[in-house]
């Protein structure tokens, strides 16, 4: 499938002569979201604005939809919407003259009925006549946003597009994004809330220091990186593993109360758990509760992280 954002060989060089990006590669296909992570000042906003057209690269290449960012600057730029962090718009004008100019900024001739759709979709319609200063952080977030998709653009860019919110905002927004993919537009987030690519993403890039350290699905990243572990609450504590366990990947607790099984989350241990069970009815070690826990993309993400600082 053809990638609808192909980066290749992206360098950014600031002139403090810090290295924000080295040599980035990176494809997003159409149609998906595509969550990007990172710590702080791993370069996630200087990427998207590269590929915006707000940040000159050094060197390397991007095209938006087959459209060199540089060379066809226009024609890659109509096709990309940007929903930033921050407002940065006129606070007296109304929401509905935010939006319309917005559009116009692009070349793009008035379509009230666009607007008009873009307004009711994001529960702002009743608000189009008031001033942006007037509204809530939660409705100037949607202002954003509608702004975005003025112009109808095929590839969204939210920047942390939840940061702050409250949950009711950020499950709307959620629902937006995915209605939104549903019509075929191509979604690239940066987030802090790794739940929030956990929930929302088919794929995910991981950004550190300037390098891609990993692109993947994220099931399969989920199945390939992630754990399960069993926790075994004892009736007695032990002062050891029993000896007879030792070819399982059990470990006793530091207070010795609980056996704790991990394995990767590929094949689950579904079939040692078993023989751990029945091994310890055997051995005559009684247990009070059991419980599962599957690592989170977060635990994931930070054992990444970790490993490459
Ligand atoms: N104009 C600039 N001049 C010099 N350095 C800059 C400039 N803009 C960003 N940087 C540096 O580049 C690095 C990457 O910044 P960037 O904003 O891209 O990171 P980020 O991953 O978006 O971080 P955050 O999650 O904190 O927003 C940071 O160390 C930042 O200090």
């Amino acid at each position: 499938m053809q990638s609808i954002v192909s980066v290749s060989g992206l360098s950014k060089v600031y002139a403090s002569g810090f290295h924000a990006l080295k040599a980035v590669d990176l494809e997003i296909r159409r149609g998906e979201i595509f969550a990007l992570l990172g710590p702080n000042g791993a370069g996630k906003t200087t990427l998207i604005g590269i590929i915006c057209g707000l940040v000159q690269p050094t060197s390397g290449k991007v095209l938006a939809d087959g459209h060199d960012i540089i060379s066809d600057y226009r024609a890659a730029r109509s096709k990309i919407g940007l929903v930033p962090q921050e407002l940065s718009t006129d606070m007296f004008e109304t929401v509905w003259n935010t939006v319309s100019f917005s559009r116009g900024l692009f070349g793009k001739s008035p379509a009230p009925a666009h607007i008009e759709r873009v307004l009711r979709d994001l529960s702002l319609w009743d608000k189009k006549d008031n001033k942006i200063a007037t509204l809530s952080g939660g409705m100037k977030r949607r202002v954003l946003i509608a702004k975005a998709l003025s112009h109808e653009p095929d590839i969204l860019f939210l920047d942390e597009p939840t940061a702050g919110v409250d949950v009711e905002l950020r499950r709307d927004m959620w629902e937006l994004m995915r209605r939104l993919r549903e019509t075929g537009v191509t979604i690239i987030l940066t987030t802090h809330y790794i739940e929030e690519a956990e929930e929302m993403a088919d794929r995910i890039g991981v950004i550190n220091k300037g390098e891609i350290i990993l692109v993947d699905d994220k099931v399969s990243l989920l199945n390939k990186l992630g754990k399960a572990q069993l926790t075994i609450e004892l009736k007695t504590p032990l002062a050891q593993v029993p000896p007879e366990l030792s070819d399982l990947p059990v470990e006793l607790s530091a207070d010795g109360a609980a056996l704790v099984y991990t394995t990767n989350g590929q094949d689950g241990g579904q079939g040692n758990i078993a023989e751990l069970l029945r091994r310890l009815g055997a051995l005559g070690v009684d247990f009070k509760n059991l419980e599962t826990r599957r690592s989170s993309l977060e635990d994931i993400f930070i054992d990444l992280v970790r490993a490459r600082s």
